[in-house]
Order: C-alpha cells, then structure tokens, then sequence
C-alpha cells in the first residue's frame, strides 16, 4: 500500500491491468478496428459518438471517486468537504498509436489553457482546483461555468464524462440561499439529455431510500432506460447493516440496476492509495464479505465498467448499419465512377460498336427530353420541350399581345401623313396610303421579337444537347468535342431555313394589305366608332369602353374597302356619298369669300366644315375658257411670309382631322390583330419545322455521317490521360470497400455476441437500453441484468433500429 502511481507509466494504468476494467476498455479494440476499416476511405466518414455519462449525488457521496476509478486515473479533487464546485466536463480522447514511434504518453488540455498540456496528473488536478477558485472563489462557491479538460490517449475511448458539482440543502460559506435549487438546475440540464447515461450516485452510509440522485435521475429520466445507481462507500455502512436489497434493486427497482463499490477514503487518499491499491482492496472487501460475495456482479468497478462498456458496445451496435448503409452508398458511387471510365476497347469493331451506341443514346437522349419522356424529369422546374413551350406561349405570344398597335407614332404623325398622302389637294376621302404606310411599319416591328424567339429556342436545344451528354462520353473528350460541333453545326443549319421562313411571313404580310379580310373593321364601322368616340369625349364618357366594344364588335363583321365606305360616311352633319356632293343637313346656304388654303371645291370624305365646302360651287360653275380669278393689279400691299425649309403641323387638330385620325387608329388596330394573330401562330410553327423537328429526325444520320467513320474511330474514343489513373484508383477504392463491409458483418456479429441487452430493449434514437411499453412502471423491473437475453444477429436486423447519429 501507499505505492505511488506514476502517470506516465502506462503499465500502471488501470485499462491496461487484466484483473481490471475501466471505461471503454472493451470498446477500444472495436472503435480502433471501425477506425481502421475507415481510415482508407478518408476523412468524410463520419465518428461515431458515444453517449456522454454524467455522475450525480449529493456532496461528499464519491462521484469524483466513482469517476477517478472508472478512468483509471487519479486527477480530480477529492475530499470530506465540497471539492466540485464547477461542473467539470472531461473529454477522453483516443489518439492513434504512431507506428515505430515511443510517444504513447497521455496529457490533459485544459480549454481556459489552450497549447498547454499536462503530462503530471497530480498538475490536473492543481489547475482544476486553481481555475475552480478562479471562478468560484475560495469559500465554497459554486458556479456552474464547466471546466474542460481534454485528455489524450492512446488507451482511451472517444467519450465525454461529467462531475458535477454535489447536491446540498444548507447554504455554506458564499453559497447563495438558493444554492440547492441552483444545483438542481445545473445538474438538470446535463442529465435531461437522452443520450446521457446517469451514474445516481449515492452513499451506503446515509438513507438509500430517500437519495438525492435517484430522486434527479428519475425526474430526467423517468423511463429509467439510462441510469445506473451506483452505491459507495458500503466499507463504511452501520454495522449490522448492508445494502444488499438495495443492491437487489428491492427497495427503489431500478432498470439497469445497482453497483455497490469501495472507494479510497480520506484516509487512504492521504496516504497515497494508487488507484490500483484501491481496487485490490474493494476486490478483497466484497469476496470476504458475507453478504456481498454473493453478489459478485453488483459489486465493483470493474463491474460498473463492464456495465457501461455493454451500454456502449450496444450504441455501437445500434449504429452500425448506419456505417453499413452509408458504406453500400459509397460502394454505390463507387461502382458508377467505374463505369464512368469505362473498358479499354481494343478492336475496331467494339470501338465501331461503343461509338455507335453512345452516339444512339444521345439522339435518344436529346429526342425524349424534346417530348417530356426522360428519365430523369425533374419535379422542381421546367426542363426540355417544356422549355420551348414556355418560350412561344409565354414569352413569346405575351409579348406580342402588350404591343400597342399604335406605338411608335403620334397623332400628329397620323395627321402628317394624311396631309402627305393628299399631295396638294384637299382629300375628298381618308386616303389609303397613310394607313397602310403606317400598318407596315407595324407589322415589321413583328420580325424581331420572331427572330429573338427563334433565337431562344435555338439556345434552348443548345442547352439541351449539353444535358443530353451520357456519362460515358465524359471520358472521350475529343468524342464529346465533335458531337457539340457537329450538333452546333446541324443547328445553325436548321436556324437558316427557320430564319428565312419567318422573315418571308412577315415580308408577305407587309407586301399585301389584304383590307378584304373578313375580320378587317369596316370602314363605315370605323366611322361610326369614331364618331361616338368623339361624341362620347365631349360628353366626358370613356372612349376606351366603346373601342373596346368596336374591336369586339367587328372582327367577325365582313369589312369594305376603306375608301369605298369612307366616302358613304356620315361626318359632320354631311352625307358623304362616292362620286356625288356632299349636301348640307340643314339649309344652310354656304358662305362665300373667305375660303381657306384647304378647301379644294370638292368635298373631302370628311368634309364637314363649312369653310371646306363653301367655295365648292362658284368655281365649278365657271367655264373652261373663263379666267380661274378675277384679278386686278394693284400695287403690293400684302407681304407674303416665305415658306420655312422645314413644314411640320401644328399639333393642334380641328374636329375633322381628330375624327380622321382615330379612323385611321380603329382600322390600324384592327388590321394589326389579324396580322399578329397569323406570326403568333406561324412562328412558332417555322420553328418547330425548320428547327426542332428536322434536328429529332436528322440528328442521328447527321452524326454517323460525319462522325462515324472506321478512320475516326480511335481518335474519337481516344481516353482522357487521366481517365487511366483514375480508373485503377476507383477499382481500388471498391476493394477497400469490399473488405470494409466485410470487417463490418464480422465487427457486428461480434458485438452482437458480445452485447447482451436485448435488441428490442434499446431506445432507437438514443442507442441506449429502454423499457417495453410505457405502461411498465417507472424504474420497475428488479434488477435482474440487462444481460439476460443475448439476440441473434438476424433478430437484430429484423429490427432495423434507426441510428443515432451526430
Ligand atoms: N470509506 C470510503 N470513503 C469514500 C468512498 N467514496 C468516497 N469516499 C470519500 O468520500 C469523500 C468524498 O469523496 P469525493 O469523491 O470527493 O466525493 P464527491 O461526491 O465527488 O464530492 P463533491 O464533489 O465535493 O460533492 C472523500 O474523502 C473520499 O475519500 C468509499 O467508497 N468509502
């Protein structure tokens, strides 16, 4: 007794000692043997995380004692009075021994101390103590800011242990009066967690029955599926008494049941038990005594570690065909990247084969995502054929619908182009020139938007072709090169066709204004609307309802010629017929002398005013042989201004000319709907002919044409340099593969052989044992082991546990 340990020693560790069993120790060789089957594989293969274990109890019970012990290592604070006064968060860290190398030494890293590491462990210990005054001060503060200590070892398992600070009802020293309610809490929010197992620590020498830990662990896990209760020191029990129903689970049953163990005591700690010392002499203590040597599997550390390591092993198990799945998936992957790179072919005839096939596939490709029957059609946007059709009917056929007939030109330019259309003359009529003079220029505005949709679709199928590229042509580069050439080629060729044929509608419509068509605006409905319109204008009401109407109205209605109905319209007052007079409405005789430039003597179609008809009668009645004017030569007295070079109206439109110019705008409207509804429809037509249709049914002769050729045959299935190294590293990685599932099936069933809780006992999300039904009662069973059923591995995966995951 009183041999010191020495940390760096690792022959006196605890995990390394046969007669002994620490945390983990029976699940470090399979960890490192998962590690090992991974390794290969890289780092994206997920940890596996193993649950954290807290240990709980009120003061001075011998959690810290319990956790020592369970490491192995002596480096935490204890004693009589309150030691844990900050919940101390220890991360056991396993770290791979190097090959050929002596450095399997062990160190702890504190978080507060970052790139400090402590080989002496007795130095843990002093800086946990220091950095627990540091925060909590030296009269028996708490706080419940963690302390993290990092410890690194070949000989551990990846695992989190947490001391918690112990319950206490009695505020001393700088605690608050609140202190137990504090504590709670803090215990509380490390154990509610479902993946923490509970070690309820409590104290033989004080009531079991109404122990604190028990009654925390219960609150946080009322299943009783991850709490062990552990009970210490039973050296020191009453005399005459003994733990045994207790430890039997009679008194509070509990579902994992109870270990009894004998810690150092203060005594021993004074004297410098080693961990070793102290767990020869509990092993002694429970096979002398009478009650408890009957009891062996309730009794001990090692047995408490043994019973965490089966908890473990079974997280283990539970995720092992998650590893598995996540294995075949890469396997998966795997085998597609193989195929990728494909067989070396060797004779002309397979190279004339794969070509011809890769070359098929395509075409079949490009023509079943053109009809919306590929495989891989996705859900989430429109792709292929939809594409185009999204492009006529809704770029397209909108866009043409927003066109304002009349943009582009103004009133005044209507006007402008009346006046121009008369010469010299007064008109009688509406000319027909101004409108079809304007109508055209609309109707060319028609050919752009028809080229820039030809133009989409051509990107379109562009765009398509590049999807359509098979997997194994990612490996022949010049292969893949030459289908996009040829493919731009033959589509550019199908643009031309589509190109001309779009310009040639557009060029016929404006070519011929066929005003015959049946569904043209009459002239003499044109009229009519016009003058509503300007009616309904003076009246304050809205012309756009009556045009509106009118556009309904007559686009079935059989049209005349607009000169023809012009001139039987009714203006002004006047009756307008072709070839005859205008005569007056009223009896008003016409006004003589003060004619103007417009007025020509004959009434214009929409000679309504007075002052363009007035003079209309006295020059016709002069004979031929007569002078045109009576003129007197007198000297000048009337300057006349010269003419500008630049003659542009006014802006400013008499009744006449406005009524003039929304005929013209009626009939352009009119005239415009029929023409765009015919490019709404031949476009996309021509394009679909010339361009997409002709591309599915002359694509696959184009390439064999070009392509398939014996003399091109190695050149176009000449292999990337790369794609060799590739191919040999792929085909490895699948062995790896192989033997890692493999390694897997064998791990597993030796875990299963291993794990005695039953497989139907574990929670699925957590990995830990549970309890059957929620109708058992909490912490019910005796404490028959959790080791009673060992599952076959076929049950096992019959159940197909999910997998905790992190
Ligand atoms: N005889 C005997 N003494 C023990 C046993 N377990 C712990 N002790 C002693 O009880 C005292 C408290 O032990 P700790 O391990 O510090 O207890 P703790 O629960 O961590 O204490 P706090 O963290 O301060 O709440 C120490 O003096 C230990 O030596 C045991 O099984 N038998």
């Amino acid at each position: 007794m009183g041999e010191q340990v020495n940390p760096f020693d690792e022959a006196s560790s605890v995990a390394d000692n046969p007669k002994t069993a620490s945390i983990g120790s029976s699940v470090i060789p399979i960890v490192n043997r998962l590690q090992d089957i991974f390794a290969p594989l890289g780092g994206s293969f997920p940890k596996i995380n193993l649950p954290q274990v807290a240990v709980i109890g009120s003061q001075s019970s011998g959690k810290s004692s319990v956790l020592e012990a369970l490491v192995g290592r002596d480096f935490l604070p204890r004693g009589s009075d309150i030691c844990t006064r900050r919940p101390l968060v220890l991360q056991l860290e396993h770290r791979p021994r190097r090959p050929n190398t002596d450095d399997d030494r062990e160190w702890g890293e504190f978080l507060h101390l970052p790139e400090k590491r402590f080989y002496d462990f007795s130095a843990i210990r002093r800086e946990i103590q220091a950095e627990t005054e540091r925060e909590a001060g030296t009269n028996k503060g708490v706080s419940d800011k963690q302390i993290r200590l990092k410890i690194s070892s070949p000989n551990v398992l990846n695992i989190t242990l947490v001391d918690l600070p112990g319950m206490t009802k009695v505020p001393v020293g700088d605690q608050p009066s609140d202190i137990e309610a504090r504590i709670r809490t803090m215990i509380m929010s490390y154990i509610k967690h479902e993946t923490c197992v509970i070690l309820a620590v409590s104290p033989a020498n004080s009531d079991l029955a109404t122990s604190d830990a028990l009654q925390m662990a219960r609150a946080a896990d009322p299943a009783g599926s991850r709490t062990i209760g552990v009970i210490t020191k039973l050296d020191i029990m009453d005399r005459g008494t003994d733990a045994r129903n207790f430890l039997l689970g009679r008194v509070i049953p509990l579902r994992l049941g109870y270990i009894g163990v004998v810690n150092r005591s203060q005594e021993d700690i004074n004297q410098d038990w080693s961990i070793v010392e102290a767990l020869n002499y509990e092993e002694n203590f429970f096979h002398n005594h009478p009650v408890y040597h009957g009891l062996s599997d309730q009794c001990g550390i090692p047995q408490l570690a043994n019973k965490l390591n089966k908890i473990l092993e079974q997280h283990i198990r539970t995720v092992l065909p998650r590893l598995k799945a996540e294995l075949n998936s890469q396997m998966v992957a795997v085998v597609k990247e193989i195929r990728t790179y494909g067989e070396d072919i060797e004779s002309k005839a397979e190279q004339g084969a794969v070509l011809l096939n890769i070359l098929t596939r395509f075409c079949k490709a490009f023509s079943h995502m053109l009809d919306g029957r590929s495989r891989e059609m996705s859900t989430t946007e429109l792709s292929g054929g939809a594409r185009i059709h999204y492009i006529f009917e809704s770029i397209f056929v909108k866009s043409l619908e927003e066109v304002d007939p009349c943009d582009g030109f103004t009133d005044k330019d209507i006007q402008t182009a009346i006046e121009n259309a008369t010469g010299p003359k007064d008109a009688l009529f509406v000319p027909d020139e101004p409108f079809e003079v304007l109508i055209r220029r609309q109707i060319a505005r028609l050919l752009d938007p028809s080229l820039q949709c030809l133009r989409f679709v051509y990107e379109e199928l562009i765009k398509m072709s590049r999807a359509c590229e098979a997997t194994e042509m990612q490996r022949f580069p010049v292969l893949r090169r030459s289908v996009d050439e040829v493919m731009g080629k033959f589509l550019c060729d199908g643009v031309k066709p589509a190109e001309r044929m779009i310009a040639n509608i557009v060029e016929m419509e404006m070519d011929y204004i066929n005003t015959s068509h049946p569904n043209f605006l009459s002239g003499s409905k044109a009229v009519e609307l016009a003058m509503q319109h300007l009616k309904s204008t003076k009246m304050g009401t809205n012309f756009g309802e009556s045009r509106n109407y009118v556009e309904k109205s007559t686009m079935t209605e059989r049209g005349l010629k607009s000169r023809a109905i012009l001139a039987k319209s009714v203006a002004n007052g006047y009756v307008l017929d072709q070839g005859s007079r205008p005569q007056l409405n009223n009896d008003k005789p016409p006004s003589s002398g003060n004619s103007t430039g417009r007025t020509s003597g004959i009434s214009s179609l929409f000679g309504g005013s007075e002052s363009r008809i007035s003079s209309g009668g006295s020059s016709s009645s002069k004979s031929f042989g007569e002078p045109m004017h009576d003129v007197v030569h007198l000297p000048t007295t009337v300057q006349l201004r010269e003419p500008p070079a630049l003659l542009r109206l006014s802006g400013v439109h008499t009744e006449q000319q406005e009524l003039e110019i929304i005929v013209i705008k009626l009939l352009l409207r009119s005239y415009y709907d029929i023409v765009r509804k015919k490019i709404q429809d031949f476009v996309p037509k021509a394009i679909m002919h010339f361009l997409v249709n002709h591309t599915k049914r002359n694509l696959l002769s184009t390439f064999i044409q070009k392509l398939y050729r014996e003399n091109l045959f190695e050149e176009m299935l000449h292999v990337q340099d790369d794609t060799v190294v590739k191919r040999k590293r792929t085909r490895e990685m699948f062995q790896v593969l192989q033997q890692a599932v493999q390694t897997l099936e064998e791990v597993d069933s030796e875990v299963t052989s291993r794990s005695s809780i039953s497989s139907s006992s574990i929670d699925t999300a957590t990995g830990l044992p549970k309890i059957q039904g929620l109708s058992s009662p909490i912490y019910t069973t005796s404490n028959s082991d959790i080791s009673s059923h060992t599952p076959s591995l076929n049950s096992f995966k019959s159940h197909r546990l999910l997998h905790s995951w992190e």
